[in-house]
Protein backbone atom coordinates (compact mmCIF):
# COMPACT_ATOMS: atom_id res chain seq x y z
CA UNK A 1 0.00 0.00 0.00
CA UNK A 2 1.53 3.59 -0.82
CA UNK A 3 -0.30 5.34 1.94
CA UNK A 4 -2.85 7.60 3.14
CA UNK A 5 -4.35 10.08 0.52
CA UNK A 6 -7.31 12.54 -0.30
CA UNK A 7 -10.48 11.33 -1.88
CA UNK A 8 -10.72 12.27 -5.43
CA UNK A 9 -13.48 12.88 -7.68
CA UNK A 10 -14.85 9.79 -8.95
CA UNK A 11 -17.74 8.73 -11.28
CA UNK A 12 -18.21 4.88 -11.93
CA UNK A 13 -22.07 3.20 -11.56
CA UNK A 14 -23.87 3.79 -8.53
CA UNK A 15 -24.10 0.61 -6.13
CA UNK A 16 -27.15 -1.41 -6.50
CA UNK A 17 -28.69 -3.73 -4.08
CA UNK A 18 -26.65 -7.42 -5.01
CA UNK A 19 -25.88 -8.02 -1.35
CA UNK A 20 -24.42 -11.38 -0.28
CA UNK A 21 -22.58 -9.47 2.69
CA UNK A 22 -23.76 -10.86 6.46
CA UNK A 23 -26.98 -9.31 7.78
CA UNK A 24 -26.87 -8.33 11.24
CA UNK A 25 -28.37 -9.95 13.69
CA UNK A 26 -29.15 -10.17 17.57
CA UNK A 27 -26.59 -13.39 18.52
CA UNK A 28 -24.13 -12.35 15.95
CA UNK A 29 -23.79 -8.15 15.99
CA UNK A 30 -21.74 -7.31 14.30
CA UNK A 31 -21.72 -9.24 11.59
CA UNK A 32 -19.47 -12.71 13.05
CA UNK A 33 -21.28 -15.01 10.32
CA UNK A 34 -17.70 -14.57 8.92
CA UNK A 35 -14.67 -14.55 10.47
CA UNK A 36 -13.16 -12.12 12.41
CA UNK A 37 -9.79 -13.50 11.65
CA UNK A 38 -7.47 -14.76 14.37
CA UNK A 39 -4.64 -13.64 16.74
CA UNK A 40 -1.30 -14.53 14.97
CA UNK A 41 1.03 -15.65 17.49
CA UNK A 42 3.83 -13.56 17.51
CA UNK A 43 6.77 -15.54 16.71
CA UNK A 44 4.76 -18.56 15.75
CA UNK A 45 7.95 -20.51 13.90
CA UNK A 46 5.54 -22.77 11.16
CA UNK A 47 3.80 -19.35 10.28
CA UNK A 48 7.09 -17.21 9.68
CA UNK A 49 8.62 -19.65 7.82
CA UNK A 50 5.37 -20.04 5.64
CA UNK A 51 5.68 -16.28 4.72
CA UNK A 52 9.60 -16.43 4.68
CA UNK A 53 9.29 -19.69 2.26
CA UNK A 54 6.66 -18.10 0.09
CA UNK A 55 6.16 -14.74 0.51
CA UNK A 56 2.48 -15.54 -1.31
CA UNK A 57 -0.31 -14.55 0.73
CA UNK A 58 -2.83 -15.19 -1.67
CA UNK A 59 -2.84 -17.09 -5.26
CA UNK A 60 -5.77 -17.40 -7.78
CA UNK A 61 -5.10 -20.73 -9.91
CA UNK A 62 -7.75 -19.58 -13.37
CA UNK A 63 -10.46 -19.97 -10.21
CA UNK A 64 -14.06 -19.96 -10.78
CA UNK A 65 -17.14 -19.40 -8.41
CA UNK A 66 -19.95 -20.74 -8.91
CA UNK A 67 -23.38 -20.20 -6.92
CA UNK A 68 -25.17 -23.90 -7.33
CA UNK A 69 -24.37 -24.41 -10.93
CA UNK A 70 -24.36 -20.91 -12.30
CA UNK A 71 -20.67 -19.69 -12.46
CA UNK A 72 -21.07 -16.43 -11.96
CA UNK A 73 -17.12 -15.68 -11.92
CA UNK A 74 -14.22 -17.66 -13.80
CA UNK A 75 -10.77 -17.57 -14.89
CA UNK A 76 -9.05 -15.60 -12.06
CA UNK A 77 -5.53 -15.64 -11.94
CA UNK A 78 -2.93 -13.63 -10.18
CA UNK A 79 -0.72 -13.41 -7.08
CA UNK A 80 -0.84 -11.66 -3.86
CA UNK A 81 2.38 -11.20 -1.85
CA UNK A 82 2.85 -10.21 1.98
CA UNK A 83 2.91 -6.79 3.00
CA UNK A 84 0.85 -5.92 -0.56
CA UNK A 85 -2.49 -4.31 -1.21
CA UNK A 86 -5.17 -6.06 -4.15
CA UNK A 87 -8.02 -3.85 -5.05
CA UNK A 88 -11.08 -5.49 -6.64
CA UNK A 89 -12.80 -3.44 -8.88
CA UNK A 90 -15.99 -3.79 -10.99
CA UNK A 91 -19.51 -2.67 -11.72
CA UNK A 92 -22.59 -4.10 -9.43
CA UNK A 93 -22.54 -7.54 -10.03
CA UNK A 94 -18.92 -7.86 -10.84
CA UNK A 95 -17.76 -10.68 -8.28
CA UNK A 96 -16.18 -8.55 -6.31
CA UNK A 97 -18.26 -9.77 -3.07
CA UNK A 98 -17.88 -13.57 -4.67
CA UNK A 99 -14.33 -13.79 -4.91
CA UNK A 100 -14.00 -12.33 -1.12
CA UNK A 101 -16.58 -15.01 0.11
CA UNK A 102 -14.63 -17.55 -1.39
CA UNK A 103 -11.18 -16.77 -0.13
CA UNK A 104 -12.90 -16.54 3.44
CA UNK A 105 -13.54 -20.24 2.07
CA UNK A 106 -17.33 -20.12 2.37
CA UNK A 107 -17.79 -20.26 -1.43
CA UNK A 108 -16.38 -23.34 -3.13
CA UNK A 109 -14.07 -22.65 -6.11
CA UNK A 110 -15.71 -24.66 -8.83
CA UNK A 111 -12.67 -25.14 -10.97
CA UNK A 112 -8.74 -24.11 -10.69
CA UNK A 113 -7.95 -22.69 -7.16
CA UNK A 114 -7.53 -20.50 -4.68
CA UNK A 115 -4.70 -20.83 -2.05
CA UNK A 116 -4.93 -18.65 1.34
CA UNK A 117 -1.30 -18.14 2.78
CA UNK A 118 -0.32 -21.33 1.10
CA UNK A 119 -3.55 -23.53 2.03
CA UNK A 120 -7.05 -24.07 1.00
CA UNK A 121 -9.03 -21.23 2.03
CA UNK A 122 -10.70 -23.04 4.96
CA UNK A 123 -7.70 -23.82 6.13
CA UNK A 124 -6.71 -20.71 6.70
CA UNK A 125 -9.44 -18.95 8.09
CA UNK A 126 -7.67 -18.30 11.47
CA UNK A 127 -5.03 -15.78 10.07
CA UNK A 128 -7.72 -14.14 7.74
CA UNK A 129 -9.94 -11.18 9.00
CA UNK A 130 -13.02 -9.95 7.60
CA UNK A 131 -13.99 -6.20 7.74
CA UNK A 132 -17.65 -6.00 6.76
CA UNK A 133 -19.37 -2.80 5.56
CA UNK A 134 -20.84 -1.36 8.73
CA UNK A 135 -23.79 -0.52 7.36
CA UNK A 136 -24.80 -3.90 7.45
CA UNK A 137 -24.57 -4.70 10.91
CA UNK A 138 -27.57 -4.11 13.47
CA UNK A 139 -27.29 -0.61 15.41
CA UNK A 140 -29.09 -1.26 18.26
CA UNK A 141 -27.44 -4.26 19.95
CA UNK A 142 -26.37 -2.74 23.10
CA UNK A 143 -22.40 -3.11 22.72
CA UNK A 144 -19.52 -0.92 23.46
CA UNK A 145 -16.99 -0.03 21.11
CA UNK A 146 -14.39 -1.87 23.40
CA UNK A 147 -16.15 -4.83 23.26
CA UNK A 148 -16.50 -5.07 19.20
CA UNK A 149 -12.96 -4.82 18.85
CA UNK A 150 -12.15 -7.06 21.84
CA UNK A 151 -14.10 -9.84 19.21
CA UNK A 152 -11.21 -9.58 17.13
CA UNK A 153 -8.84 -11.49 19.82
CA UNK A 154 -11.71 -14.14 20.51
CA UNK A 155 -10.42 -16.63 17.94
CA UNK A 156 -7.11 -16.84 19.34
CA UNK A 157 -8.37 -16.95 23.12
CA UNK A 158 -11.43 -18.72 22.79
CA UNK A 159 -15.01 -17.58 23.33
CA UNK A 160 -14.86 -19.50 27.42
CA UNK A 161 -11.78 -17.96 28.29
CA UNK A 162 -12.32 -13.97 29.66
CA UNK A 163 -9.72 -11.59 27.45
CA UNK A 164 -6.63 -10.30 29.84
CA UNK A 165 -4.87 -7.61 30.10
CA UNK A 166 -2.59 -8.35 27.01
CA UNK A 167 -6.00 -8.77 25.07
CA UNK A 168 -7.24 -5.14 26.00
CA UNK A 169 -3.97 -3.53 25.62
CA UNK A 170 -4.11 -5.36 21.80
CA UNK A 171 -7.61 -4.02 21.87
CA UNK A 172 -6.84 -0.48 22.79
CA UNK A 173 -4.25 0.10 20.62
CA UNK A 174 -6.08 -1.12 17.66
CA UNK A 175 -8.43 1.93 18.40
CA UNK A 176 -5.61 4.00 18.49
CA UNK A 177 -4.39 2.79 15.34
CA UNK A 178 -7.84 4.17 13.78
CA UNK A 179 -7.75 6.98 15.53
CA UNK A 180 -10.87 6.38 18.11
CA UNK A 181 -8.69 5.68 21.24
CA UNK A 182 -10.75 7.98 23.05
CA UNK A 183 -14.36 6.12 22.23
CA UNK A 184 -13.67 2.95 23.65
CA UNK A 185 -16.47 2.80 26.02
CA UNK A 186 -19.30 4.33 23.89
CA UNK A 187 -21.91 2.43 22.21
CA UNK A 188 -21.44 0.93 19.33
CA UNK A 189 -24.34 1.95 17.79
CA UNK A 190 -24.25 5.21 18.64
CA UNK A 191 -21.20 6.10 16.10
CA UNK A 192 -21.51 7.36 12.62
CA UNK A 193 -21.47 5.48 10.12
CA UNK A 194 -17.69 6.10 8.72
CA UNK A 195 -16.31 5.71 12.81
CA UNK A 196 -18.14 2.21 13.00
CA UNK A 197 -16.29 1.18 9.96
CA UNK A 198 -12.57 2.51 11.94
CA UNK A 199 -14.25 0.12 14.62
CA UNK A 200 -14.69 -2.39 12.43
CA UNK A 201 -11.00 -1.90 11.35
CA UNK A 202 -9.71 -1.74 14.65
CA UNK A 203 -11.22 -5.30 15.51
CA UNK A 204 -9.68 -6.85 12.26
CA UNK A 205 -6.28 -5.22 13.33
CA UNK A 206 -6.76 -6.63 16.89
CA UNK A 207 -6.58 -9.97 15.43
CA UNK A 208 -3.49 -10.00 14.04
CA UNK A 209 -4.14 -11.09 10.88
CA UNK A 210 -1.99 -12.47 8.14
CA UNK A 211 -4.69 -11.14 5.13
CA UNK A 212 -7.26 -8.84 5.97
CA UNK A 213 -10.06 -8.64 3.73
CA UNK A 214 -12.16 -5.09 3.23
CA UNK A 215 -15.63 -5.06 1.76
CA UNK A 216 -16.62 -1.65 0.21
CA UNK A 217 -14.93 0.07 3.42
CA UNK A 218 -14.79 3.43 1.91
CA UNK A 219 -18.54 3.61 1.26
CA UNK A 220 -20.26 6.79 2.79
CA UNK A 221 -16.89 7.30 4.97
CA UNK A 222 -15.93 11.31 5.45
CA UNK A 223 -12.41 12.23 4.44
CA UNK A 224 -11.60 12.66 7.71
CA UNK A 225 -12.60 8.84 8.43
CA UNK A 226 -11.17 7.30 4.87
CA UNK A 227 -7.58 9.13 6.31
CA UNK A 228 -8.05 7.67 9.24
CA UNK A 229 -8.90 4.04 7.99
CA UNK A 230 -6.09 4.32 5.33
CA UNK A 231 -3.20 4.79 7.73
CA UNK A 232 -4.18 1.86 9.82
CA UNK A 233 -4.51 -0.39 6.87
CA UNK A 234 -1.03 0.87 5.72
CA UNK A 235 0.48 0.46 9.05
CA UNK A 236 -0.25 -3.07 8.74
CA UNK A 237 0.91 -3.45 5.56
CA UNK A 238 3.77 -2.57 7.47
CA UNK A 239 3.60 -5.24 9.43
CA UNK A 240 3.24 -7.90 6.25
CA UNK A 241 -0.14 -8.21 6.12
CA UNK A 242 -1.81 -9.03 2.67
CA UNK A 243 -4.78 -6.50 2.44
CA UNK A 244 -7.75 -7.52 -0.49
CA UNK A 245 -10.37 -4.45 -0.63
CA UNK A 246 -13.44 -4.04 -2.87
CA UNK A 247 -14.15 -0.41 -3.95
CA UNK A 248 -15.86 1.38 -6.31
CA UNK A 249 -13.57 3.89 -6.13
CA UNK A 250 -11.04 3.48 -8.86
CA UNK A 251 -9.04 6.44 -8.18
CA UNK A 252 -8.36 5.70 -4.83
CA UNK A 253 -7.23 2.12 -5.85
CA UNK A 254 -5.50 3.26 -7.82
CA UNK A 255 -3.75 5.20 -5.04
CA UNK A 256 -3.74 2.26 -2.56
CA UNK A 257 -3.24 -0.66 -4.48
CA UNK A 258 0.11 -2.73 -5.47
CA UNK A 259 -2.17 -5.16 -7.56
CA UNK A 260 -6.16 -4.32 -8.91
CA UNK A 261 -7.99 -7.50 -10.35
CA UNK A 262 -10.52 -5.87 -12.79
CA UNK A 263 -13.93 -7.83 -13.19
CA UNK A 264 -16.75 -8.41 -14.54
CA UNK A 265 -18.27 -11.86 -14.36
CA UNK A 266 -14.29 -12.59 -15.29
CA UNK A 267 -11.22 -11.40 -14.83
CA UNK A 268 -10.67 -8.80 -17.12
CA UNK A 269 -6.92 -7.60 -15.83
CA UNK A 270 -4.65 -8.53 -12.52
CA UNK A 271 -1.81 -6.81 -11.90
CA UNK A 272 -0.56 -2.63 -11.23
CA UNK A 273 -3.28 -0.53 -11.55
CA UNK A 274 -1.40 1.65 -14.44
CA UNK A 275 -1.53 -1.62 -16.20
CA UNK A 276 -4.87 -2.95 -14.90
CA UNK A 277 -6.87 0.04 -15.38
CA UNK A 278 -5.85 1.03 -18.58
CA UNK A 279 -9.07 3.02 -20.81
CA UNK A 280 -9.50 -0.45 -23.24
CA UNK A 281 -9.68 -2.54 -19.91
CA UNK A 282 -11.96 -0.22 -18.01
CA UNK A 283 -14.43 0.00 -21.19
CA UNK A 284 -14.34 -3.40 -21.05
CA UNK A 285 -15.64 -3.75 -17.44
CA UNK A 286 -17.85 -1.09 -17.38
CA UNK A 287 -19.27 -0.47 -20.74
CA UNK A 288 -18.62 2.81 -20.87
CA UNK A 289 -18.14 4.27 -24.21
CA UNK A 290 -15.04 6.70 -22.65
CA UNK A 291 -12.92 6.34 -20.21
CA UNK A 292 -10.80 8.84 -18.78
CA UNK A 293 -8.18 8.65 -16.03
CA UNK A 294 -6.52 11.64 -14.64
CA UNK A 295 -5.69 14.05 -12.09
CA UNK A 296 -9.47 14.07 -11.20
CA UNK A 297 -10.00 10.49 -10.88
CA UNK A 298 -11.29 8.38 -13.30
CA UNK A 299 -14.39 9.08 -15.32
CA UNK A 300 -16.87 6.34 -17.49
CA UNK A 301 -19.15 8.22 -19.77
CA UNK A 302 -21.76 6.29 -22.00
CA UNK A 303 -22.65 7.46 -25.44
N1 LIG B 1 -26.36 -15.91 -2.95
C1 LIG B 1 -26.33 -15.81 -4.28
N2 LIG B 1 -26.93 -16.75 -5.06
C2 LIG B 1 -26.90 -16.68 -6.39
N3 LIG B 1 -26.27 -15.67 -7.07
C3 LIG B 1 -25.68 -14.72 -6.34
C4 LIG B 1 -25.68 -14.73 -4.92
N4 LIG B 1 -25.00 -13.66 -4.47
C5 LIG B 1 -24.59 -13.00 -5.57
N5 LIG B 1 -24.99 -13.63 -6.68
C6 LIG B 1 -24.73 -13.22 -8.06
O1 LIG B 1 -23.34 -13.27 -8.27
C7 LIG B 1 -22.94 -12.19 -9.11
C8 LIG B 1 -21.81 -11.42 -8.43
O2 LIG B 1 -22.35 -10.77 -7.29
P1 LIG B 1 -21.43 -10.02 -6.23
O3 LIG B 1 -22.30 -9.62 -5.09
O4 LIG B 1 -20.25 -10.83 -5.97
O5 LIG B 1 -21.02 -8.72 -7.07
P2 LIG B 1 -20.25 -7.43 -6.55
O6 LIG B 1 -19.18 -7.15 -7.55
O7 LIG B 1 -19.82 -7.58 -5.15
O8 LIG B 1 -21.39 -6.36 -6.70
P3 LIG B 1 -21.66 -4.95 -5.92
O9 LIG B 1 -20.64 -3.98 -6.44
O10 LIG B 1 -23.02 -4.61 -6.37
O11 LIG B 1 -21.54 -5.20 -4.45
C9 LIG B 1 -24.17 -11.36 -9.40
O12 LIG B 1 -24.67 -11.74 -10.65
C10 LIG B 1 -25.14 -11.79 -8.31
O13 LIG B 1 -26.46 -11.72 -8.77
Amino acid sequence: MSGPTSAPAVAVPEQASTDVRPSASEQTPVGDQLPVGDQLPVGDQAATSDRAATGTALAFDDAAIAYGRSTVLHSVHGTLHQGRTLALIGPNGAGKSTLIRAVLGLLPVSSGSITVLGRAPAAARREVAYVPQADTLDRDFPISVGQVVLMGRYRGIGWIRRPGRADRAAAQAALEAVGLADRSRDRFGLLSGGQRQRVLLARAIAAEPRLLLLDEPFNGVDVVSQEALLTALATLAGTGTATVVSTHDLALAQTISDQVCLLNGRQIAFGPATRALAPDQLREAYGGAAVEIGGAGVIVTRT
